[in-house]
């Protein structure tokens, strides 16, 4: 019950008076609806409350109840007043899926815009009611509060260079751009706080895994970012040095796991299954398989390995067939590639 009720927005930040704080703190106190609210805190025992928060999610008559509760900070304000802008650059795939990401369970507290170039893609990406977030007039920089660049690399320069009369000294920028590194991008933003940030298109749904550096930011600013950056899925924050090679193994990662699921997909056509039931079932088999993976952390992989297979059985068919063909070494090679051109985008980028 708390956590459904919670979830969407725990990490969350409303930004009032200057002070950033957080969203749990106002289900810290028992209502008639969620009696058991107190148990909020006790799972976020780091929160503290630094000022007063302004949220649209909470029920103006428990406002009372949390001030009888204890709580002496927590004031129901019109949502309007914490708007954070957030402007997207580029309207392509990774824009939209950044889009759907920050636009769940309503974000009534942020406004999205896509500052786009040109209407590729619109139609197939863009739903006639999210192209109303589009806009063509670079004006809108000039109140944003987060500007994130989702161009191609070979696009970066020219598009620094364009956008960077409009930013204000405020707004933090942040780059999912592959090879795309910090220090070019601060050669072209000299006063703004920078994020590099290597997320993948599972951020739609929230399921990205997204890796982050960050560059010049204040302590709220960071804490906003992190926030924002963790509505996207899991994240990491990691040394610049992590990014090219985990936009191979992550930014790029759906890709391979798509290929692989689809190869089965046809194996399973061919023994006479549908292709949505194995599309279904193959998925929650690899989520289930990540899963004990991560569970059974100290096992080594072989050894996993080991427990699917049954001697003279289906799975030992099954991997005579991939080591004959060293799939596994050609899956490392190809990823190794996908590693050195994350190197190769940023120095054709310069
Ligand atoms: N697609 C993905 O899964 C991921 C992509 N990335 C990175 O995100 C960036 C974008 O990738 P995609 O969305 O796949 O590319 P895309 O080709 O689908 O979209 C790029 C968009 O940028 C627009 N654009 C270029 N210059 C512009 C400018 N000056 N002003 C406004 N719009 C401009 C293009 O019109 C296009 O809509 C790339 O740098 C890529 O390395 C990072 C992680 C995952
Ligand atoms: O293919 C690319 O270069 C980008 C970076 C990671 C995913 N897409």
């Amino acid at each position: 019950m708390i956590r459904a009720m919670t979830e969407p927005i725990e990490n969350r930040f409303g930004l009032a008076s200057g002070v950033w704080c957080k969203a749990t703190q106002m289900f810290s106190f028992p209502t008639p609806e969620h009696p058991d609210n107190g148990a909020v805190s006790r799972r976020y025992p780091g929160n503290e409350m630094k000022g007063i928060f302004l949220s649209t999610k909470v029920v103006p008559r428990h406002v009372p109840l949390a001030l009888r509760g204890g709580g002496t900070f927590v004031v129901w304000l019109k949502g309007d007043i914490m708007q954070t802008r957030i402007v997207l650059v580029g309207s392509g795939h990774l824009a939209h899926a950044l889009f759907l990401g920050w636009q769940r369970d309503g974000a009534v507290h942020r406004t999205i815009h896509v500052l786009a170039r040109s209407t590729r893609l619109f139609a197939e990406l863009w739903t006639p009611e999210e192209q109303t977030h589009i806009t063509f007039d670079p004006d809108i920089l000039q109140t944003a509060d987060i500007v994130v660049f989702t161009v191609k690399p070979k696009d970066m320069s020219d598009a620094l260079s364009a956008m960077s009369p409009y930013l204000n000294r405020q707004a933090l920028v942040l780059s999912p751009v592959a090879g795309y590194s910090l220090e070019q991008i601060r050669r072209r933003l000299p006063h703004q706080g920078l994020v590099r940030f290597m997320p993948n298109i599972c951020s739609a749904i929230g399921a990205s895994v997204t890796l982050f550096t960050p560059d010049g930011l204040t302590a709220a600013q960071k804490t906003m970012v992190e926030s924002l950056i963790a509505e996207l899925g899991p994240m990491l924050e990691v040394e610049e040095s992590l990014i090219n090679p985990m936009t191979a193994l992550l930014g790029s990662g759906p890709a391979y796991v798509y290929l692989f699921m689809e190869a089965v997909i046809q194996a399973g056509e061919q023994l006479g299954v549908d292709r949505e039931l194995t599309r279904l079932l193959v998925g929650r088999m690899i989520e289930g398989s990540a899963r004990l993976a991560e569970h059974e952390g100290a096992t080594p992989l072989s050894q996993l390995i080991r427990q699917v297979v049954s001697p003279g059985g289906t799975t030992e068919a099954m991997l005579n067939v991939l080591k004959k063909a060293e799939w596994g070494n050609t899956l490392t090679g190809a990823l190794l590639e996908a590693g050195e051109r994350a190197i190769e985008l940023g120095q054709y980028s310069a």
